[in-house]
């Protein structure tokens, strides 16, 4: 563990401080020392000074003493009292000023002895001598005087020279502080401030470094380079701003991860949707275009067999149809996991879509529901939305997601209900065209084929019997005396007559057989496939059921009617179509001719 940047900032400043602290310290007892040997110097040459005055003293007191003697004049004892008393208060003011220095003392002590020597034994014996009027001086006197004189300058010149030995001694010493105080000021602050440059420099390339290094990577990851780092240098706070930037950087390299991913993903499931719509849309195009080009019901089943489960590619779902006799709805379409429940009869009561007459929900969206009873499995969510047309219901529309893939309900309900309208409208238009082209080919009464069918059929039937080389029978049926029924009993009885006929023939034929009526009381049978004997035998048969038929006519009425048949069959009579007509229309004439009620086959 390193130690921190304020720690370091502190010490990068205190080091320099305590530096130039201890260099100031150092500095002032550099100068205090000088400044005492400054005041020693001072003292020193007082102390010469001094004693040079104690050496004039000395001279003026000898000088006043002597000159007395000489001339007997008082006026000369005034300097030798005034020298006297002063030299005496110098004296001890320099002795005071030499406490530390016994030599020193005992020199001047030495010297004052010599002083009050002289005054005693030469210069108080001399005057009181001229005093006395002896003016011819003591040579004794004088030579004694002198001696002490001599040894009093002696002795101060050694103090003197004493002193000037200190004061050179004290003057070299703080030449040496000087010197010293000189050094310490250069090299203590000198290498303060030298420390205080390299601290700086190590803090300021510290910050630099981690600084510039964060810089950086501030400014990589704005172009783009999310992995970058900064530098982590070292343990203290610039290295954990570096840490937490990285870790700032981490997090916004993470987010912008997540960001892009979350983008990526958008945009794909964008892209998957808009190809999903896409296909959808494509299919129901497709689904449009193949029901637009159907003619009749069963080929659009077909058509939404094969198209339905490609529009729904993400759900299941089921399509129910109205049967014709318009009582229940059958799933004609199933596909994913409704798939297995194709061709079962649903009845009204269990769709709630067809109950309420408009779409019907069960899903998370809605809450919960009950779910529609032709829905199996029922788990999951739900939509049934009616097919209506001209406010007719035609059947219902089915679709379930299962719940795990809520998120496309609202876009699969949405197609639901677009298919569902698109399905309706070619519906009807097939139910309608469905419905002219009964009208067209049907003849109303009866709902037999007419004439004009008969004679398209006949030549179809023939051409297909001639390509697959097998048979075709013609019989013409015409019932006996029908002008009679409608003479006797009303137009409506013999109408009800033709309907119960048509009724019987339609039924005693077989799927492939047409019957049609050819006009008044007059029907036509195409049998492909029968041959002339078979028709033969069928005719007869019919004429029988015929002769049985009892038609009820509500007023205890109850009529009979017979019928006769005439029979051409290809390839026996030949093959062309009007040909065998005729020719099953002459042998009926032949049979009316033979006494009705019977079955004649034209001439070979
Ligand atoms: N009720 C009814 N009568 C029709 C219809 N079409 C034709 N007829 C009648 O059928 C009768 C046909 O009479 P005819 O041609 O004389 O033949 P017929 O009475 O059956 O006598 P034969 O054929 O010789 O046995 C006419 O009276 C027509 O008016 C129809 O749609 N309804």
């Amino acid at each position: 563990m390193g130690r921190s940047f304020v720690v370091n900032m502190l010490l990068g400043a205190a080091i320099p401080l305590c530096m130039t602290l201890g260099s100031g310290v150092a500095l002032y007892v550099a100068l205090q020392s000088s400044l005492n040997a400054s005041t020693q110097i001072l003292r020193e040459q007082a102390m010469i000074a001094a004693a040079n005055n104690l050496k004039l003293r000395f001279v003026d007191a000898e000088t006043g003493q002597r000159g007395y003697v000489i001339t007997g004049s008082e006026e000369f004892l005034l300097p030798y009292e005034q020298s006297r008393s002063s030299f005496v208060l110098l004296h001890d003011r320099v002795l005071s000023m030499i406490e530390d220095q016994p030599a020193q003392r005992e020199r001047l002590s030495e010297a004052r002895q010599l002083f009050e020597r002289w005054q005693a034994e030469a210069a108080t014996v001399s005057i009181e001598r001229r005093r006395a009027g002896l003016a011819t001086p003591d040579m004794d006197n004088f030579e004694r005087g002198k001696q002490l004189v001599d040894s009093f300058r002696l002795l101060m010149d050694e103090f003197t020279e004493a002193a000037n030995l200190r004061l050179q001694e004290e003057q070299q010493a703080s030449i040496a502080l000087g010197h010293r105080a000189n050094l310490i000021a250069i090299a203590g602050f000198g290498s303060a401030l030298l420390a205080a440059l390299v601290l700086w420099l190590l803090l300021a390339n510290r910050t630099s470094l981690t600084v510039n290094g964060i810089t950086q990577a501030a400014k990589r990851m704005t172009e783009g380079d999310w992995r970058t780092r900064a530098p982590e240098l070292g343990s203290d706070e610039l290295a954990a701003m570096a840490r937490a930037f990285n870790l700032m950087a981490e997090r916004l390299e993470t987010m912008v991860g997540a960001e892009k991913e979350a983008r990526q993903s958008l945009a794909k499931h964008v892209d998957d949707m808009v190809a999903s719509r896409t296909k959808e849309m494509l299919a129901m195009n497709h689904l449009v275009e193949m029901l637009q080009s159907c003619h009749l019901r069963d080929e659009a089943i077909q058509v939404l067999r094969s198209v339905l489960p490609s529009v729904f590619t993400n759900a299941s779902g089921a399509l129910l149809l109205r049967d014709e006799e318009g009582e229940r709805y059958t799933i004609r379409v199933a596909w994913g996991e409704q798939a297995g429940q194709v061709e079962i009869a649903v009845a009204e009561v269990d769709c709630w879509s067809l109950r309420r007459g408009k779409p019907y929900e069960v899903s998370s969206q809605v809450g919960s529901g009950v779910v529609c009873g032709h829905i199996k499995p029922q788990a999951g969510n739900h939509y049934c939305t009616p097919l209506t047309a001209h406010g007719n219901t035609l059947g219902v529309l089915h679709t379930s997601l299962p719940d795990n893939r809520h998120t496309e309900w609202e876009s699969c309900k949405q197609l639901t209900q677009a298919v569902a309208e698109q399905v309706s409208l070619s519906l009807a238009n097939i139910q309608l065209r469905e419905r002219l082209q009964q009208q067209s080919v049907r003849d109303p009464l009866t709902g037999l084929y007419n004439r004009r069918y008969l004679e398209e059929s006949i030549q179809r039937e023939l051409t297909r019997a001639k390509r697959e080389s097998s048979t075709l029978s013609v019989i013409m049926l015409d019932l006996d005396h029908f002008k009679r029924i409608n003479d006797d009993y009303g137009h409506s009885a013999g109408d009800k007559v033709l309907v119960v006929v048509s009724e019987l023939l339609r039924n005693a034929l077989r799927g492939e057989d047409l019957v049609c009526r050819f006009g008044g009381e007059e029907f036509t049978l195409i049998m492909p496939g029968a041959t002339l004997e078979v028709a033969a035998q069928r005719a007869e048969q019919l004429r029988c059921a015929i002769e049985r038929l009892t038609v009820d006519l509500g007023d205890d009425t109850a009529l009979t009617v017979t019928s006769s048949l005439g029979i051409a069959a290809y390839p026996d009579h030949g093959d062309d179509a009007q040909a065998l007509l005729d020719l099953a229309d002459d042998a009926l004439y032949k049979a009316k001719h033979a006494g009705r009620n019977q079955v004649a086959i034209a001439m070979l």
